[in-house]
């Protein structure tokens, strides 16, 4: 790779040398010829510089433009790099970017120096006007105070209770849903049914709202969501679009889209804020207080100085962004690979059966009922095929920080002010190294000793994220997914509709499945 750059770089020199003895080509080509020469001369000496001089540096496997080429299996691409190099380079004039599949330099990045491993400013500009303040784009004392009041709020029984009856309740409106696609004998779209499902949980828990995506029957609340996933894509494309602050300021092309969707969602959320402010103020029971935007507005009743309208609206929106993909992104694939593995899929809805002694004719309502804490800790066999899942398929592929100081890795290699520093979690449940010859399989049965989960290191299995940053949402996400996981397996049966094609993911945020997971369902009679 590295000579290929190189190569690549004498090429353009070169081109630029033979027409530039031409005055007349350059009269008419020069706009042309000189940029390019100049860009391979900088590349030539970038080249010199990274992997002549900077001994200590990662290796280049290439320039960060190559990601842009093969930008559709993105993750795939980053995988065979990995394969050559643990730890790799890839590198603009601008901008130095290291990645990593090495546990040790993980668990350092996430862990043992942490202080030193942040969102940083780069991040945080490109962040900030879709989700402010909030904790996803900050870090020191203001990524701190939330860390700390969201990290309460999440272990209250209130809102694990609540979560647990919304989840609940929209299961079984999804079971309704999958039965109607039976019925008529229809091929479903599995990934967009649990895309709506989770979005309808994860609005009701997040603002006390009722979406109901699913029946599609909310126009606002549609409005809302477009403008949230459009923005996304946009936030995302500021990562390769190098204009993109010009733009923003001329107000122009998808700058200009991505202002008008912030607008749709702020109008959505103040109104919401104030609504409930106003709502609390009469009301003095706690009865419809459980959502998070509920429990956060009573703790800025302590704090009004700082927990204004606008940092309850960056909560918030940061909240929707980790809840509304991941979980139904890891089920979408999850229920791919049980259709590729039909005996894991037997074995899982037997294990739902006995830990639910459900029987035939059991009624959906009467079902949820029996998904209780005690049945779910007994699914140890689904526990493990999900986290299979999410070691083959997380849902957050590659994570980046950026480094605050200059810095050494455990593997030896220097890491300089500025650079970003990203772990791949999708090359690492890969690697051969890590997790053994038979890393690429999906084997739940590695997570498993005597029938029991056995947890792995964090900084290996890195889907969750790891250290004093590691998803907040873990516990909230497995419960969701199974209750959906448990209730799917114990009414139907999947079978893909086309056995023979392999599903892939669309390059973005998170891990998207392409075109759709396209299947049969059918009743399940043991
Ligand atoms: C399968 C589902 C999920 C996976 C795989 C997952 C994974 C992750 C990862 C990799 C991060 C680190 C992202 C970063 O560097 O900024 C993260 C952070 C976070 N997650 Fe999750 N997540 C999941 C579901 C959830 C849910 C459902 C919630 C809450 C409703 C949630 C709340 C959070 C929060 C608040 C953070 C930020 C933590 C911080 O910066 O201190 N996550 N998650």
């Amino acid at each position: 790779m590295g000579a290929l750059f190189f190569a690549s770089a004498i090429a353009f020199l070169l081109i630029g040398c033979f027409f530039t003895t031409s005055f007349f080509v350059i009269l008419v080509l020069g706009a042309i010829i000189l940029p390019v020469t100049l860009f391979g001369a900088v590349l030539l000496l970038i080249y010199v510089k990274e992997s002549v001089v900077e001994k200590l540096r990662p290796p280049v496997a290439g320039l960060s433009l190559s990601q842009l080429i093969h930008f559709k299996k993105l993750f795939d691409y980053q995988t065979s790099l990995a394969r050559k190099y643990p730890t790799y380079r890839l590198i603009m004039p601008s901008q130095t970017d290291v990645y990593t599949v090495d546990p040790a330099n993980v668990e350092h990045i996430l862990k043992t120096n942490f202080s030193n491993y942040g969102k940083g400013q780069y991040n945080y500009d490109i962040m900030k006007d879709l989700f402010g303040d909030g904790i996803f784009a900050v870090d020191g004392d203001k990524w701190r105070h939330q860390r700390k009041l969201a990290s309460y709020e999440f272990s209250t029984k209130v809102l694990r209770d609540f979560s647990t009856a919304v989840f609940r309740a929209n299961a079984a409106k999804l079971v309704a849903n999958v039965s109607e696609a039976v019925a008529a004998n229809k091929m479903m779209d599995l990934q967009d049914v649990l895309m709506k499902s989770t979005l309808d949980s994860i609005f009701k828990v997040g603002f006390g709202v009722d979406l109901n995506s699913l029946s599609g029957s909310d126009e606002f609340g549609n409005q809302f969501t477009k403008a949230f996933d459009d923005s996304n894509v946009i936030i995302y494309w500021r990562y390769v679009d190098l204009f993109w602050k010009i733009k923003r300021f001329l107000n122009i092309g998808l700058e200009a889209s991505l202002k008008r969707n912030i607008k749709v969602m702020d109008d959505f959320v103040f109104q919401l804020i104030r609504c409930k402010r106003e709502k609390m103020k009469t009301e003095k029971s706690d009865e419809g207080k459980e959502d998070i935007l509920s429990r956060f507005l009573i703790e800025s009743e302590k704090d009004p100085e700082n927990m204004t309208d606008q940092y309850l609206r960056d909560i918030i929106l940061n909240f929707m962004l980790a809840g509304k993909d991941s979980s139904a992104n890891t089920l979408t694939w999850f229920f791919y690979m049980l259709c590729k593995h039909p005996l894991i899929q037997e074995k899982v809805a037997q294990e739902v059966k006995q830990a639910t002694k459900a029987d035939d004719n059991i009624s959906i309502g009467e079902f949820t009922e029996r998904i209780t804490e005690e049945a779910m800790d007994k699914m140890q066999y689904l526990h493990a095929a999900l986290t299979e899942t999410l070691r083959l398929y997380p849902a957050v592929p590659v994570d980046g920080k950026n480094s605050f100081k200059d810095d050494i890795l455990p593997d030896g290699f220097k890491i300089k002010k500025g650079d970003g520093v990203n772990y791949m979690a999708y090359a690492m449940g890969r690697m051969t190294y890590i997790w053994g010859d038979d890393a690429e399989e999906f084997r739940p049965e590695r997570w498993l000793e005597n029938g029991v989960f056995r947890p792995e290191s964090l900084f290996k299995f890195t889907a969750f994220q790891a250290g004093p940053r590691i998803c907040l949402g873990k516990e909230f996400a497995y419960r969701q997914m199974k209750i959906l996981a448990t209730v799917l397996l114990n009414f139907f049966k999947f079978k893909l509709v086309d056995e023979r094609k392999n599903a892939t993911y669309r390059t973005m945020f998170t891990l998207h499945m392409d075109q759709g997971l396209h299947l049969f369902a059918f009743h399940r009679l043991n």
